[in-house]
């Protein structure tokens, strides 16, 4: 079994709209279990190029290519991965602790947090903020995250990057412990004081040539360094091999994890939450006017209208905004890049979003009500308002999952100026304000999900609507599902355009 395949895979970049740039041409070689691998090339050769599309966060042009022969776009082909890459970030308001924590709940055989905090010598920094380590320490910490899910692979990026010579040192004691417990590495290094330990463990060299100064032989030279045997012999010197129980044990234990990787996610994103409470003040003080239309005489009917409204607006810029804007800044960032080179599956990813997101609707919608009941004087039935909340909540999702598409789309400036755009277009589109449009615009703005959104309300509100709940129903459920499928097919061109 290969745990790396690439077979005559090209790469090209788009150079403008027109042209092209050829990086990669009719590249193959493979990765075999136990090997130590040493990726070499001039700077821009495409060695960085080949780690992404090895784990699928680029697509080839041409070609194909295995991870633990599994397509690398698959999520389960990283279960037993670890990676170290250049230009990824952790993100801000996340403590040491709390990654690692994250990370191994996407693995089932994952190293407690005190063994992979030990090995990295990161032991006392668990409670530091860790955006705001130094580059040493963000390298260590990263070199953390690849040894978490206990990997059978690690890929890693130039790993030596920003270590002191005490860090140095920790690493390489850790890549020979990791090596002779029969992990395979696949490194990409141009730190010259690397090639001293390299020499007695790596067992094959690739040099990658840049497409434009190839020899007729190709862009990639292969050279043996240790044979098979060799290799072989020298790890088993130093530890013992694995019983066949214990190596069944393994690969029974790669499943994935998804129970708790959803737990870990939305812990995490509730916590990121928490720390930036902007979504949520902001939320509540736009609910907070409510009180004011009092003082306007609004009562009865109206009031249950002006709610709705208010309601539905402040649901609709929380998700749009918050998921919109977040993703693409955690996009232009690099942690998702970070996040992407684990085996969590993309639906976890979205489904956490869109949940903490419901959660910050859940309590402005809740505290809404609670002014209504009391400032405006609504008196309504406990079962008007249980179906209001439900068909608020259960009707922004597919807002909620639009946002995510903008956001994966879009650079965080574009997506900011379209997503203030689209909060007053749209509550203009919905009626919400009475502007006068010709009549094919009106005719036009029913297909519009929102509209759907709208009537929905109005009819839980038991006010005037058009009489036609099934088909507001059934066109937001439709807006669900192919919104949905348009947010995973962006997640996947988003890898592989970054
Ligand atoms: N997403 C991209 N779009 C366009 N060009 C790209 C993209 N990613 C990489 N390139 C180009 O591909 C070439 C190879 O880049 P890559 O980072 O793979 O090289 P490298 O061998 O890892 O270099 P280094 O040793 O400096 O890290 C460079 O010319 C780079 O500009």
């Amino acid at each position: 079994m290969n745990l790396i395949t690439f077979d005559c895979v090209d790469k090209t970049f788009r150079k403008g709209f027109w042209q092209k740039t050829t990086i990669l041409e009719n590249i193959s070689f493979s990765v075999q279990p136990g090997e130590f691998v040493i990726l070499r090339g001039e700077n821009g050769a495409g060695k960085s190029t080949i780690l992404n599309l090895a784990l699928g966060l680029l697509k080839p042009s041409n070609g194909e290519i295995k991870l633990m022969e599994r397509s690398p776009k698959a999520s389960n082909s990283k279960l037993q991965v670890g990676v170290v890459l250049q230009d990824t970030q952790v993100p801000p308001n996340a403590k040491v602790i709390e990654l690692v924590q994250l990370w191994r709940s996407y693995y089932t055989n994952s190293l407690s947090t005190e063994e992979v905090l030990g090995k990295v010598n990161l032991k006392g920094k668990e409670h530091l903020d860790a955006s705001g380590l130094s580059g040493g320490q963000k390298q260590r910490l990263y070199f953390a995250l690849a040894l978490v899910g206990n990997p059978q692979l690690l890929i890693l990026d130039e790993p030596t990057r920003n270590l002191d010579e005490k860090g140095y040192e920790e690493f390489w004691q850790q890549i020979k412990l990791s090596h002779q417990a029969g992990i395979t590495i696949l490194m990409v290094t141009n730190n010259q004081s690397d090639w001293q330990e390299l020499e007695s463990l790596a067992t094959r060299e690739i040099t990658l040539h840049k497409y434009s100064e190839a020899p007729a032989t190709g862009q990639i030279a292969e050279n043996i360094l240790k044979s098979d045997r060799e290799a072989r012999r020298w790890r088993d010197r130093t530890v013992p091999r694995l019983t066949s129980e214990q190596n069944t044990t393994k690969t029974r234990e790669t499943t994935s994890n998804l129970l708790p990787a959803m737990g870990g996610q939305l812990r995490f994103e509730i916590l990121q939450l928490l720390r930036t409470p902007v979504f949520l003040v902001m939320t509540l003080a736009l609910v907070a006017f409510l009180p004011l239309l009092k003082q306007l005489g609004i009562q009865g009917d109206a009031a249950i209208e002006s709610l709705v409204s208010i309601c539905g607006l402040v649901l609709f810029t929380v998700v749009i905004d918050r998921l919109g804007k977040r993703v693409a800044i955690e996009r232009s960032e690099k942690w998702l890049k970070l996040l992407k080179v684990t085996c969590l599956p993309p639906f976890i990813h979205i489904a956490a979003k869109i949940i903490t997101s419901l959660l910050i609707c859940t309590v402005s919608i809740l505290v809404a009500f609670i002014l209504g009941y009391w400032q405006l004087g609504i008196d309504a039935s406990f079962g008007l308002w249980t179906n209001l909340f439900l068909v608020l909540i259960v009707g922004v999702i597919p807002f909620a999952i639009l946002g995510l598409i903008l956001g994966y789309l879009l650079n965080p400036k574009s997506a900011d100026s379209i997503l203030g755009l689209s909060l007053i277009i749209i509550p203009v589109a919905c009626g919400a304000f009475t502007v006068p449009m010709p009549n094919y615009l009106q005719d036009a703005i029913t297909l519009l999900p929102f509209y759907h959104y709208k009537e929905s309300i109005l009819w839980a509100a038991g006010l005037d609507y058009d009489q036609q709940i099934f088909l507001h129903l059934l066109w937001l459920i439709w807006a669900t599902v192919v919104f949905g499928l348009i947010a995973l097919w962006s997640y996947q061109r988003e890898q592989a355009t970054q």
